[in-house]
């Protein structure tokens, strides 16, 4: 069996030890730890090399350690590295398939192409009213809850999902999505069944991650059919709706609606429209909420942070006559180093997965001039180690501190290249950043606004990564206490 590991040995690459079976992830399958952190261990146990081999059960595999190298294979090489190491067949789950993401060569660049013209700033400007608005429902409900003032606290997490939810159905559905009126509203319900952590879906992320080939034997579906046609009915109805009584609502269903009726190279089919709206949950809304929640627990656990966050907020508001417009809001210097900072100690994505899909010369593993380059065939899996990067204390000093000064405007000139990467790099890069900065910043400025915020003991610390999702979420949640400010 172990005959099986000796691929990067013949090849002079270093490679951790592997277990028989599962080689170097058996402690994800075992839920024990995360990819990402597996890869951080990898990570650190090689500090001479500028990468490190493994392998992916028997798959052999390349982890990167040095961010130029990074940045190579991300923006300048990203021909012979243009594909995700994901398997979803666009036959079997043609709605999950579509998605930028997930999608292949030429078929990622029609889905990026379609959905890339939604995220301008012009487009962004005109959703933010719709932003406003779920934000001041987040408030209102915040206002009835007396668990947010209880000595138990609030499931942070939940309610940064609610909100998330609500952003959601509003930008990307033209619906209520009725997350803070009921208790368990359909929409909620069935957005939480596309990332539910049941033993099922673990299975599926799993395979879909760690066994692509398997993904294709199995008929594996990312969105399930209840899924894809419970929202494809809403789509179809709202689209109908919006035709009959020539309603604008200037969101994204608006610009996709637009852009389908300009012809173009490609056929925009319904299921594109569904597949890029059903995109806001799969790709934007654990992520966002994640992040939300993180914020907030790094405000509640630094109260200087939330005491010098909260002054800018009064100032900036003063300034700007009490309404912060969407240009204001994403210049708040201190506001977008609180969140940066938390993205670089709680990026929702703990690792790129990059596959070479043209043949590649990497330097040698210790650098030029000290032995034989390597050749890497194509379906070799790549990981940029993102979360190994932000930890680093040669990138980013002491870096178990939450320290937003790293981000201040002189100070983040100087972060090296390659080494913060939240939102990935190049043209594969995420191109919801600015929607999803721009939802958390606007409930995190009304937030602080109107609560104190405080950790609650139910909060386990430090966090500990929940290795059962596929999203950066921590183990038994975040529990912070609510106290209305007295303005
Ligand atoms: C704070 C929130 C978010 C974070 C931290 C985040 C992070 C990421 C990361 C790390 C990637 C991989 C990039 C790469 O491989 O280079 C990505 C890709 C992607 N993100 Fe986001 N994301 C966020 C919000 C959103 C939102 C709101 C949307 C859409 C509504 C979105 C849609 C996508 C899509 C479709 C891709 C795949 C892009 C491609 O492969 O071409 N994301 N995101």
């Amino acid at each position: 069996l172990l005959s099986n590991y000796t691929y990067w040995k013949k090849r002079g690459v270093p490679n951790p030890p592997v277990s028989l079976l599962f080689g170097n992830l058996g402690p994800s399958l075992s839920l024990e730890k995360s990819i990402g952190e597996i890869l951080t261990g990898i990570y650190r146990n090689f500090p001479h090399f500028l990468y490190v081999g493994y392998y992916k059960i028997r798959q052999p595999a390349i982890v990167i350690r040095d961010p130029e190298l990074a940045r190579n294979i991300l923006i300048k090489e990203f021909n012979s590295f243009h594909d995700n190491d994901i398997e979803l067949d666009e036959k079997v789950d043609p709605i999950g398939g579509k998605n930028p993401f997930v999608a292949k060569g030429n078929r990622w660049k029609i889905s990026k192409s379609q959905v890339t013209p939604c995220f301008t700033s012009k487009k962004l400007k005109a959703m933010y009213p719709l932003i406003e608005d779920s934000v001041r429902k987040l408030i209102e409900y915040l206002q009835r809850e007396p668990e947010a003032m209880g000595p138990d606290g609030l499931d942070t997490k939940e309610l940064c999902a609610k909100y998330s939810t609500e952003v959601v159905a509003s930008c990307a559905f033209g619906l209520e999505g009725k997350s803070f009126d009921e208790p368990d509203p359909e929409f909620r319900r069935m957005g939480k069944k596309i990332f539910s952590a049941s033993p099922l879906t673990v299975i599926k992320f799993l395979l879909i991650t760690i066994f692509p080939s398997l993904t294709k034997i199995f008929k594996l579906k990312f969105i399930s059919d209840e899924i894809a046609d419970y929202f494809r009915n809403i789509v179809s109805a709202t689209l109908r709706y919006r035709e009959e009584n020539k309603v604008v609502r200037n969101d994204f269903l608006d610009f996709m609606k637009d852009l389908k009726s300009k012809p173009g190279e490609v056929e925009f089919t319904d299921d594109d429209v569904l597949s890029h709206t059903l995109g806001f949950f799969t790709d934007g809304f654990e992520t966002s909420s994640a992040v939300m929640s993180y914020t907030l627990f790094e405000l509640a656990a630094n109260s200087d942070t939330q005491e010098k966050l909260l002054i800018e907020i009064k100032e900036t508001l003063q300034k700007c006559g009490g309404r912060l417009d969407y240009d204001t809001l994403i210049a708040m210097p201190y506001l977008d180093a609180v969140v940066s900072e938390t993205l670089r100690m709680h990026p929702p994505g703990l690792l790129l997965l990059r596959c070479c899909t043209k043949p590649f010369t990497l330097p040698p593993p210790r650098g030029i001039g000290t032995g034989p380059e390597v050749s890497l065939e194509v379906g070799v899996p790549i990981s940029i180690p993102i979360y190994a990067f932000h930890y680093d204390p040669q990138y980013f000093p002491d870096p178990d501190r939450f320290d937003p000064d790293r981000f201040s405007e002189s100070n983040k000139e100087n972060i090296i290249k390659g080494t913060y990467l939240p939102f990935g790099e190049g043209p594969r890069n995420c191109h919801g950043q600015r929607f999803g900065l721009m939802q958390i910043k606007a409930a995190v400025v009304s937030l602080i606004l109107n609560y104190e915020i405080k950790v609650n003991k139910k909060t386990k610390t430090p966090l500990e990564i929940d290795p059962a999702h596929l999203v950066n979420q921590p183990k038994g949640g975040i529990w912070l206490n609510f106290s209305k400010r007295t303005i």
